[in-house]
């Protein structure tokens, strides 16, 4: 691992971090930020179509609520990237639209295997580099972020303390954020589909989503069909639909305190 930048924040330091993944077969960025008094608790946080590691450490405001609780915040890339690697025109396909799968169909099986990265090679990296408690993980995330968030921690019972999302896709397999890319990279959207998984698997930590009810996608992103199956599943959860607010990152930014107070309570 090696140093791109570090800059003072809030008392800590936020870093930006590159590594050789094997999941990928690339190296990949990750901003990480480190505050004054590590309690050891981390949160992963998954961000969404176009961005990288950049948009939510620069426009979140997570570091804040993150340095007064002790938190360490994780900042992935959304997909390995390349002038050699497979791409896809549309910006909802290819790099920077993971989806947060390994992917098993040509071009993207080689490269395109982010589950893997986001649950074994990155925590590898960065547990092996910081002094952090394995035990005390929450991952969050970002519309398709929050696909990652959701699918992962479904997936990986028992990894993440607590889950959250904002405005995240909950049925994939029903929108076109979803069918076309979870198609192409796995042939199988449902098993990929937070819904689904809900309603079979269900999800044994506490989860928190908030999604705005002027979301300009919110017909992509099936919040109703996910609360059904947390309704039917009886599981724990608070859904807030808060009135107003679209898809950006204004409105991450302003519920990011409510997220971080919220994993903080069950990662003490
Ligand atoms: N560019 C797309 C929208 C992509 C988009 O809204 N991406 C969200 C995540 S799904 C995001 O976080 N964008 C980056 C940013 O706001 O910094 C469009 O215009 O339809």
């Amino acid at each position: 691992m090696r140093i791109v930048s570090e800059n003072r924040c809030f008392g800590g330091t936020q870093g930006v971090h590159v590594h050789a993944s094997e999941a990928t077969g690339t190296e990949m960025t990750f901003g990480l930020f480190r505050p004054e008094y590590p309690t050891g608790a981390v949160l992963w946080y998954l961000s969404g179509l176009t961005c990288t590691h950049e948009n939510a450490m620069t426009k979140a405001g997570l570091q804040g609520w993150a340095a007064e609780t002790g938190m360490t915040v994780v900042f992935p890339d959304t997909s390995p990237r390349g002038a050699d690697l497979p791409d896809d025109d549309a910006f909802d396909m290819g790099q920077g639209a993971s989806f947060y799968v390994d992917a098993t169909e040509e071009p993207w099986a080689r490269n395109f295997r982010m589950e893997r990265y986001i649950t074994a090679d990155l925590p590898e990296t960065v547990f092996a580099a910081f002094d952090l408690d394995e035990t005390r993980q929450a991952i969050t995330g970002h519309s398709m972020g929050g696909h990652g968030a959701l699918t992962l921690a479904m997936k990986h019972p028992g990894r993440y303390r607590s889950v959250s999302a904002f405005s995240p896709i909950c049925n994939p397999s029903e929108s076109d954020w979803g069918v076309p890319q979870l198609t192409a990279y796995t042939g199988d959207p449902k098993a990929h589909d937070a819904t689904i998984l809900m309603a079979e698997r269900g999800l044994s930590a506490p989860l928190l989503i908030d999604t705005g009810t002027d979301d300009q996608f919110r017909d992509k992103l099936g919040t109703a069909a996910f609360a059904q199956a947390v309704g039917t599943r009886h599981a724990e959860a608070v859904i807030r639909q808060q009135r107003g607010y679209d898809h950006s990152y204004f409105f991450v930014s302003t519920f990011a305190a409510d997220h971080v107070a919220f994993h903080a309570e069950h990662l003490a």
